[in-house]
Order: C-alpha cells, then sequence, then structure tokens
C-alpha cells in the first residue's frame, strides 16, 4: 500500500500556467528573429540591465575575468574539470564505429561525427552555476566539436569570473554574456553579430527550456532539462537528516525544484520531515528551498521494495539518490531517471560539482525516454554502405525489385532493375517504369 504523508500542490494551487510560459516564448523567439542583435538587447537590458555594444567576451575581458579568480577556486574548477573530462573520454571511447560484411559482398557501416557547432546555455540567473560550463563545453570538446559558442547571464552586473574562466578553460571558442531565451534564441537563430550555432545544450530555467523546446527541428538540443528535481529513496539503513539535507539540498534550486521521500519506513518519513523543518531554520537558503519543499515536496511510504521501485519508475526523477540495504537492486531494476546516486557515501551534491558524471540531465519525466548530457549526444552516427561484387548488387537488387513492386514505386524499382540488368541478375520481376 502507497500512502502520502505530504503532497505536492496542484498546478492550479501554485498558480502556474505553463501556457503562459510557451506564449511568451514564442512571441519572443519571433521577436529576436525578426529584429536580431536590437531584440537581443533589448531583452538583457529589460532583464538583467545590461547594455553592451557587443554581448561577445574580447580576449581581453576573458583575461580580465580570470585574474579576479583565487588561485583555490581555480586549483577546483581544473580538478573537477578533470574528472569530468576524463569520463566524458571513457564514454566517447565506449562508441565506436562499426563496419561490417552482411553478406557476401555487403559492407555496412556507420561513423560517428561530432556536431559541427554547438551553443552551451550556462545558468546564471539566481546561482553562478560554474559547473554547468564543464558539462556542456567540456563535453562537447571531448566530442570533437568545432565551434562552441558558451552563453551566461551576467551576475550582479557583469560576467561572472569564475564561469568565464571554466568556459574558457573547458575550450569555448565564443563566450556571451547573455542570458535567458536571448541567449538561446541568438544562438540557434543567428543575429548581426552571431552566427547561427547547430545545436543548443544546457540546462535553465523554465523559459530557457522552454525556448530550447520550441527551436527543437531548427537546430538539434541536448534533452529538456528543466527545474531541478530530486528523489530520495530511502529506507531504515539511514536517518532522518541525511535525508533531510538530501532533499533540502536540491530544494534550493528554485522556487519550483520538486523533492520527494520515497520511503518503506514510517518513522524515517516522520523524522525527515522533522529535520526539514529544523534545517529550514538554519538553512541560509532556505527561503527557496522552503517554498519548493511546500509547494512540491511530497513523502511516501511504501509497504514493499517493489512498490518503490514502481513509484521511482512512475516520477522518473532528474536525480535519485538510493540509500537501502539493496541499493544494486534499485540499479538493476529501475528504468525510468536522469541519473542515479548510490549509497550514503555519495550525493546528487557530487554529482552536480565534481565527480565526473554529467549534471544536465532530464527533468519532466523526460528520464523515460533520454538519459541526461554525455559526450554521445554530441554525436552523430551516420550509416554508410558500398556493395563489391556483382552477384551481392544483382542478389540485392531482385529482392528490392519485387519489394518495390509490392509498394508500387516503379522509379524506385528501376534503380533495382538496372543494376540487376548490368550486374548479371536472371530475374527482373518489376518492370513498371519501363513499360
Ligand atoms: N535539469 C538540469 O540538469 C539542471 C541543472 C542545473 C540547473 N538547472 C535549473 O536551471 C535553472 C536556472 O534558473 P535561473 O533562473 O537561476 O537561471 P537561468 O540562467 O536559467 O535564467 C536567468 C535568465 O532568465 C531571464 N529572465 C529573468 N526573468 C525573466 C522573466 N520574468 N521572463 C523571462 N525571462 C526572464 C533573464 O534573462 C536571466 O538572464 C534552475 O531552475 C535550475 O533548477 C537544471
Ligand atoms: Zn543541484
Amino acid at each position: 500500500m502507497i500512502r502520502h504523508l505530504k503532497t505536492a500542490k496542484s498546478a492550479e494551487e501554485r498558480g502556474e500556467d505553463d501556457a503562459k510560459v510557451r506564449a511568451i516564448v514564442e512571441e519572443t523567439l519571433a521577436e529576436i528573429e525578426a529584429q536580431g542583435d536590437a531584440k537581443v538587447r533589448e531583452l538583457s537590458v529589460k532583464f538583467d540591465q545590461l547594455d553592451r555594444e557587443s554581448y561577445r567576451l574580447t580576449q581581453a575581458e576573458i583575461e580580465q575575468a580570470m585574474s579576479e579568480v583565487s588561485e583555490r577556486d581555480l586549483e577546483d574548477i581544473k580538478f573537477a574539470q578533470t574528472q569530468i573530462r576524463n569520463f566524458a573520454q571513457h564514454q566517447r571511447d565506449s562508441m565506436k564505429d562499426v563496419e561490417v560484411e552482411t553478406m557476401p559482398g555487403v559492407i555496412l557501416g556507420h561513423k560517428n561525427i561530432p556536431v559541427n557547432s554547438v551553443g552551451c546555455y550556462v545558468p546564471g540567473g539566481k546561482f553562478p552555476m560554474v559547473a554547468s560550463a564543464h558539462m556542456s563545453v567540456l563535453t562537447a570538446k571531448v566530442a570533437g566539436v568545432k565551434r562552441v559558442v558558451a552563453a551566461a547571464p551576467p551576475y550582479q552586473g557583469k560576467p561572472h569570473p569564475a564561469i568565464v574562466t571554466a568556459m574558457h578553460l573547458a575550450g569555448a571558442d565564443e563566450i556571451l554574456v547573455l542570458g535567458g531565451m536571448q541567449a538561446v534564441g541568438a544562438m540557434a537563430l543567428g543575429t548581426e553579430t552571431i552566427d547561427p550555432v547547430d545545436m543548443l545544450v544546457g540546462p535553465g530555467n523554465a523559459f530557457v527550456a522552454e525556448a530550447k523546446r520550441q527551436l527543437y527541428g531548427r537546430v538539434g538540443i541536448d534533452l529538456f532539462a528543466g527545474p531541478t528535481e530530486t528523489m530520495v529513496i530511502a529506507d531504515d539503513t539511514v536517518d532522518g537528516e541525511l535525508c533531510a539535507t538530501d532533499l533540502l539540498g536540491q530544494a534550493e534550486h528554485g522556487y519550483n525544484s520538486p523533492a520527494v521521500l520515497l520511503t518503506n519506513s514510517e518513522q524515517l518519513a516522520k523524522d525527515t520531515m522533522s529535520e526539514i523543518e529544523r534545517l529550514l531554520e538554519i538553512l541560509p537558503t532556505a527561503e527557496t528551498a522552503g517554498k519548493s519543499w511546500e509547494d512540491y515536496g511530497e513523502v511516501i511510504v511504501c509497504d514493499t521494495y517493489e512498490e518503490m521501485l514502481e513509484q521511482a519508475d512512475f516520477y522518473a526523477s532528474e536525480h535519485v539518490q538510493v540509500m537501502t540495504d539493496r541499493d544494486d537492486w534499485f540499479l538493476d531494476n529501475m528504468t525510468s531517471y536522469g541519473a542515479l546516486f548510490l549509497g550514503p557515501r555519495t550525493n546528487v551534491s557530487y554529482g552536480d560539482k565534481v565527480i565526473g558524471t554529467n549534471h544536465t540531465l532530464p527533468t519532466k519525466k523526460a528520464g523515460r525516454y533520454t538519459g541526461g548530457l554525455w559526450v554521445g549526444k554530441f554525436i552523430k552516427t551516420h550509416t554508410y554502405q558500398r556493395i563489391t561484387t556483382d552477384e551481392a548488387s544483382a542478389l540485392v537488387g531482385e529482392y528490392c525489385s519485387r519489394l518495390c513492386a509490392l509498394e508500387h514505386f516503379a522509379g524506385h524499382g528501376e534503380q533495382a532493375n538496372i543494376r540487376v540488368r548490368r550486374y548479371g541478375g536472371k530475374d527482373v520481376p518489376y518492370a513498371g517504369a519501363a513499360e
């Protein structure tokens, strides 16, 4: 049986309106496309109070930003980038080109080719998300993307030094100090001063995520990576303080960050809820974390591990922290999530900042059909084929000719027939086009 000790408020109760976001984004993107730089500047002034001639940083500005970062911070950024680069390289190495002879004389293959240019959005409205620069820019470079444009909004009125440093060290070719819809719109659609990219990646707030969704088709996107979500799956092997810390840690992202405790221990559920109240008295970001918890927090008590598994897959939460006596069972059996954090020794924050896995992950149940950002998202897999013998060409041609007839494709049939005739086939079953 499943009991809800705390439920999230409904979308109506929260006064949320996805349709409103959709409409604003649609109108804004159309204006960016029509007006180019002028609209980008207008939005930047309106939302970020930043008016510049060009929103691209000069080499001198990049150097200035780097000089403002302390030695310690620089070391830490480099450590994180080393971990992320290393794991991304292992993942890249796991992707192999394929070439096989599937029948005598028939060679089929696929080749992995990086996207030529990408725009990496690095969120920075509420927090300067330095780590997002490693996750997108660095991973794109490991994939072999030639032109990487990185954009982040200004922080307290100017480019954030640590973000710019991280972008630069990660290998960004162009750095823009632009946020929100104006950043993703300008990168995808292009303006007088910004060349358009082939693909957009990176997380962001509801406007950014929706803009990427609307631009999809025009450009490629990585995935729907909206406001952060977290789920803690725990049994009585851990205590309420740890669960509460892990829930609030991610609830602080914004006012709309779902945090869900899934447990088979009613005692742990109650302990966690009271620990959350205690921590909200002392956590410096309690205002946002508390609002997220109030509106989006949930506590679900199940009787069995199977029920927990079913709920976990149903929620398909972005981050899933598993702290039970059978963590590997969840790893073996869960099918829908952004990323798993197994056991009490690790946690979502390690993944967010430094451990090496990518932190750009699917939200709003997108984990049902995609994993997070990784080097493979920047790589397109293209097939090719060739036939090396006359016999193979004639043989495939005879099958193809009949299958074209089945679909009434005369022109396709002739493509096959001409080869059957030239390469010594016996049978030209479908001569529709020649008649
Ligand atoms: N899914 C993931 O992998 C993942 C990872 C990290 C962060 N996130 C999420 O990224 C988000 C970051 O959000 P953020 O807002 O702090 O930064 P952001 O950079 O996404 O957005 C800031 C920009 O929003 C624009 N903006 C501000 N007010 C606006 C308004 N009223 N209408 C339209 N645009 C407006 C401004 O131009 C500003 O530059 C959070 O929701 C966080 O949870 C998700
Ligand atoms: Zn986080």
